[in-house]
């Protein structure tokens, strides 16, 4: 039996739950109001917003959640704070409410240490102060990790704005998770509709745009040992890396991108991870191995926006060497989220 580290395991708090519907109850622009209203407010006025009864499962820790666990077979969940985090609301209440999570998920972990450990939050709007959060999630707090959700204000990790974020998770070695959130105001533009806004396609988009700014502007040649990880099995990027190869370096020689030490295929295979969450599919699995190398592949749920026992049966059935399996389930969850 291996051992299952699902790790884009999604969680909140009341205080946060409470602040987003505030904000679903807000006159904001933002898309992620679709979702936020759906699943913080839907009883409230529910024109168009499709009610999502997710908050129960976020909240829950020990009473649905962790049978669950014991029923399937899954040994730890990496919790995170859920999209959008803090991201939506002003840059002093996301900084306190960060730490706010960040002191209950390091409760719970240290309550039930091998069956929960969790990604801390920041508020990127504060660089300064986010960066300080980082050395105090990796230290004092003792957690695993970052978890972000895309763009902040519409701003992108290019920005150096950021980059004090990145310089202390680098010198702590600690991944950053850049889960997704609904298309910033520039980008949402036709995906307004048909539920494009999230899962299924704003989502990729909006973390599949982020990515290639950070590898196209030279981010990780200022932070060679940044490690990022993407959820969705690597939002859509492993399956066009050749391309994104070919055109940029195309774009480098005509002067249409800024020249990088090292190419968009290495930067991807140098400094991310990426894991299967929410893409059940065993030939995208089976591609991405083979395309993006196992040591950079690892298994997770989604939950609880994805089923917990359907997960399982996908990552159990999978066709793979039990050395892919135990680099898949565990073994590089263990390297990249330091979990013992
Ligand atoms: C933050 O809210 C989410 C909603 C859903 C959904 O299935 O509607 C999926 C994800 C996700 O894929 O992480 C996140
Ligand atoms: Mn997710």
């Amino acid at each position: 039996k291996c051992r299952l580290i699902a790790c884009e395991e999604a969680w909140t708090i009341p205080e946060v739950a409470a602040e987003l519907q505030k904000v679903a109850r807000s006159p904001t622009q933002s898309l992620d109001k679709l979702l936020v209203k759906g699943i913080y407010d839907a009883d409230h006025d529910t024109s168009g917003y499709g009610k999502m009864n997710f908050l129960h499962g976020l909240l829950d820790v020990e009473e649905q959640r962790l049978p669950q666990m014991d029923e399937y077979g899954v040994d730890m969940h990496l919790l995170t704070l859920t999209a959008p985090g803090v991201q939506m609301f002003d840059a002093d209440t996301a900084t306190e409410l960060a730490a706010l999570a960040n002191d209950r998920l390091a409760e719970i972990c240290a309550k039930r240490p091998t069956r929960f450990a969790g990604l801390g939050s920041f508020a990127p709007h504060s660089p300064k102060r986010a960066a300080k959060e980082v050395e105090r999630v990796m230290g004092e707090l003792g957690l695993n990790g970052l978890i972000v959700n895309g763009h902040t204000n519409g701003d992108y990790f290019d920005d150096y704005r950021f980059w004090p974020i990145f310089e202390a998770a680098e010198a702590l070695d600690a991944t950053i998770y850049i889960h997704p959130r609904g298309p910033s105001d520039t980008l949402k533009g036709p995906l307004q509709d048909y539920a494009m806004d999230s899962a299924m396609w704003g989502y990729g988009v909006e973390v599949g745009t982020n990515m290639l700014r950070m590898m196209a502007s030279g981010v990780f040649d200022r932070f060679p040992k940044l490690r990022i990880c993407v959820g969705h099995m690597g939002e859509m990027v492993p399956f066009f890396i050749w391309r994104i190869n070919f055109m940029n370096s195309r774009a480098q020689k005509v002067g249409r991108a800024p020249k990088t030490q090292r190419s968009m295929e290495e930067y991807f295979k140098d400094n991310f991870v990426f894991t299967t969450s929410g893409v059940e599919d065993p030939l995208a699995l089976r591609y991405a191995i083979d395309r993006m190398g196992i040591d950079n592949v690892i298994w997770a749920i989604d939950y609880p926006y994805q089923p917990m026992k359907p997960a399982v049966d996908f990552i159990e059935n999978f066709v793979c060497t039990d050395a892919e399996r135990h680099a898949l389930c565990h073994g590089n969850a263990e390297r990249v989220f330091h979990i013992a």
